[in-house]
């Protein structure tokens, strides 16, 4: 259990804790001689197991010091991020002080619902006094979490009443079983030093997951740099460890990265969480003592466990017709930051004036990665409604419910912390499709609906223009899912062809009713148009030059051309010009060739000299091959490339 303690300046914070533990958590010289706490102080004391302890339950109790002075709320509220259970505490002479205050709206906004009240100094106040510093902190207690906390009236000078706080932690800790360890590993490194003969060591409060000895992590920082490291040793509340888990002070002896490369701040987690975001939809508390409204765009500073960032806030909802989010009220919001972060949903926030002089609120993370488009529409807010509840089961649920896109794996991993397939356990029902670019999950009835809308597109594509073979695989996607990565939008095709729903001829998608047979006397013709076809090569004649050699109409023959492509016997490059299968798939060959080059890039001019010819066939060719998915094109003008990306149209059929 961690243990953190909050509280004006001077109110005997450091004391305290070296009474309950007998460490001196000041270090720094100048802290010495002036007696005042600036960095976050460790303290740990062992607890005795003793029998009927709770399963799992903890060793040891650390405790975290922080500075009560106002100029350093930032590092109080660094320290107080992550921990399990707040020691507040009050000097009777003083009473309740502005940072007694503070500190404790702080703790409130942070989520902390466990704690005790520590009435110090009693040794310099009458029991009158106490009493009434007592009542006074009763009724300061009453709206917040910790509304009914215990009070602890002690001297830790003298060492009356610190017998008994003592004896409250250690029972608690020991009743208390381990919190839930099911998550990716997370954790701020607040200190980090060279040690001789072991190297680089950070230490940091676990926020999420549990570490073990000889795991691979990254020590990454939202700003780009990342390191992948290895632990070679652990140190749990000060005991050698060979796992540290959610709540637990650790200091990790890391292999692969030099101390000095490391920063106060940076983040030391699985793999999969390292993405960061400069967007974070919340729910935003404001405190009721705040002492101003909250305005359209505001601008604040943002706490968040690893530092702050200055930070824009848009309001969401209906606060905004209200002339802004008043003191007291809530709001969703979306805080654009200055600069990124690594946040997952849940993570507490607090906000304090952008001069940081005044803490203002605070709340949690709804959605780390929203989008700056519509964030205010209907369906937007019932989402974020929807992310507030506390079971995660549903709270995923309706997140799947709500992307008719589907969800992108590494996204949902790193916004909910799910890494290891997690989510697998939370959204049993949910359809996965894996590709090259990585995972995406849908819904049953998002998977269903896609499948529908292919089936709808494609009857009024052929109602439309009947003597079309069907639609090529990038033109269906932009008709039915534009936003769809192309290749899970493959995918969704190819479960529709296995299941016989639809069908496909050369690089045309139809409905299997979608076909053409061909009357012996149009075989006839047809083959004698294939020939010809054939014979041009990579430069086949036009439907004009086939109409007067084989003596048709041209509108006879273009309707024939394009019934042979439907059956996937030649494709439409241009509205009448038609190329034999056999020569798309030679020129299929050639580009893939070109591809093989340096850079991967096939450029226009390479392919014209490949097929002969002029360059403006060249780019209907290559046109044609984007058109199908084949190639993308990149670059213009004289740069104009493309770049190999999914499957030849008529690799597999010839
Ligand atoms: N008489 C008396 N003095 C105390 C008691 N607790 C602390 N003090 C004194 O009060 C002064 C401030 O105590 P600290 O423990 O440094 O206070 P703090 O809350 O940690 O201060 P910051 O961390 O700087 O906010 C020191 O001179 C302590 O000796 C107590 O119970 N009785």
């Amino acid at each position: 259990m961690l243990i953190g303690t909050a509280g004006h300046i001077d109110h005997g914070k450091t004391t305290l804790v070296r009474a309950l533990t007998g460490v001196d958590t000041t270090h720094l010289p100048e802290e010495k001689a002036r007696g005042i706490t600036i960095e976050l102080g460790y303290a740990y004391a062992p607890l005795e197991q003793a029998p009927g302890d709770a399963a799992g339950a903890a060793s040891s109790l650390g405790f975290i010091d922080v500075p009560g002075h106002e100029r350093f709320v930032p590092t109080m509220l660094m320290g107080a991020a992550g921990i399990d259970y707040a020691l507040l505490v009050v000097a009777a002479d003083d009473g309740v002080m502005p940072q007694t205050r503070e500190h404790l709206a702080i703790l409130h906004l942070l989520g902390i619902e466990r704690g005790a009240l520590a009435l110090s100094k009693c040794d310099r106040a009458s029991p009158a006094r106490v009493a009434e510093v007592e009542a006074q902190i009763t009724s300061l207690l009453a709206p917040t979490r910790l509304a009914g906390s215990p009070i602890f009236a002690l001297s830790a000078v003298s060492g009356i009443g610190v017998d008994a706080l003592r004896t409250h932690l250690h029972a608690l800790a020991r009743s208390e079983s381990q919190r839930s360890t099911d998550a990716g590993f997370r954790l701020v490194a607040d200190r980090r030093f060279a040690l001789a003969g072991a190297g680089t060591i950070i230490t940091g409060t676990v926020h999420a997951g549990v570490v073990h000895v000889g795991d691979k992590l990254l020590l990454a920082r939202p700003d780009g740099f990342r390191r992948e490291v290895r632990v070679r040793a652990l140190r749990v509340s000060n005991r050698k460890a060979d796992s540290g888990g959610p709540g637990s002070r650790c200091a990790v002896n890391l292999s692969g990265i030099d101390y000095g490369e490391i920063e106060r701040g940076d983040w030391l987690l699985h793999p999969a969480l390292a993405r960061a975001t400069e967007r974070l939809d919340l729910r935003l508390h404001l405190l009721p003592e705040a002492s101003r409204k909250l305005g359209q765009w505001a601008s604040v500073t943002l706490h968040h466990p690893a530092g702050h960032a200055m930070a824009r806030l848009a309001l969401l909802d209906d606060t905004l017709e209200a002339g802004g989010l008043a003191p007291g009220r809530s709001a969703l919001v979306q805080a654009v930051l200055d600069r990124p972060v690594f946040a997952c949903s849940g993570d507490r926030i607090v906000i304090r004036d952008a001069a940081g002089r005044e803490t203002l609120g605070g709340g949690a993370v709804l959605d780390p990665f929203p989008a700056a488009r519509h964030r205010r529409r209907p369906a937007r807010l019932a989402l974020l409604s929807a992310l507030e509840q506390a079971e995660p089961a549903s709270r995923l649920a309706a997140v799947l419910a709500s992307a008719a896109n589907g969800l992108d794996l590494e996204e949902l991993t790193a916004a909910h912390n799910l890494p290891d397939a997690r989510w697998q356990a939370l959204l049993p029902d949910a359809r996965q499709v894996s590709t090259k670019m990585g995972g995406r999950i849908f819904s049953a009835t998002a998977w269903a609906d896609l499948g529908e809308t292919v089936l709808a597109r494609l009857t009024a594509h052929h109602e439309a223009f009947a003597d079309e073979p069907g639609v090529e695989r990038e033109r269906l996607r932009r008709m039915c899912a534009q936003q769809l990565p192309p290749a899970v939008f493959l995918a969704r095709l190819e479960e529709l062809l296995a299941e016989g729903r639809i069908a496909r001829a050369g690089s045309a998608w139809h409905l299997p009713s979608h076909t053409v047979e061909l009357s012996a006397a149009d075989r006839e013709k047809a083959d004698a148009l294939l020939a010809r076809l054939q014979a041009g090569a990579f430069d086949p004649p036009w439907v004009r030059e086939l109409a007067a050699a084989c003596t048709l109409s041209e509108t006879e023959v273009r309707s024939l051309l394009r019934r042979i492509a439907l059956r996937g016997e030649a494709f439409q490059v241009v509205r009448d010009l038609f190329y034999a299968r056999a020569t798309v798939a030679q020129m299929c060959a050639l580009a893939v060739e070109l591809a093989a080059g340096e850079d991967g890039r096939i450029r226009a001019a390479d392919f014209r000299d490949r097929i002969g010819g002029g360059r403006k066939r060249a780019i209907q060719i290559l046109e044609f091959f984007d058109r199908v998915g084949f190639t993308r094109r990149v670059g213009d003008g004289q740069h104009r490339a493309h770049v190999l990306r999914g499957e030849a149209p008529a690799h597999d059929e010839a």
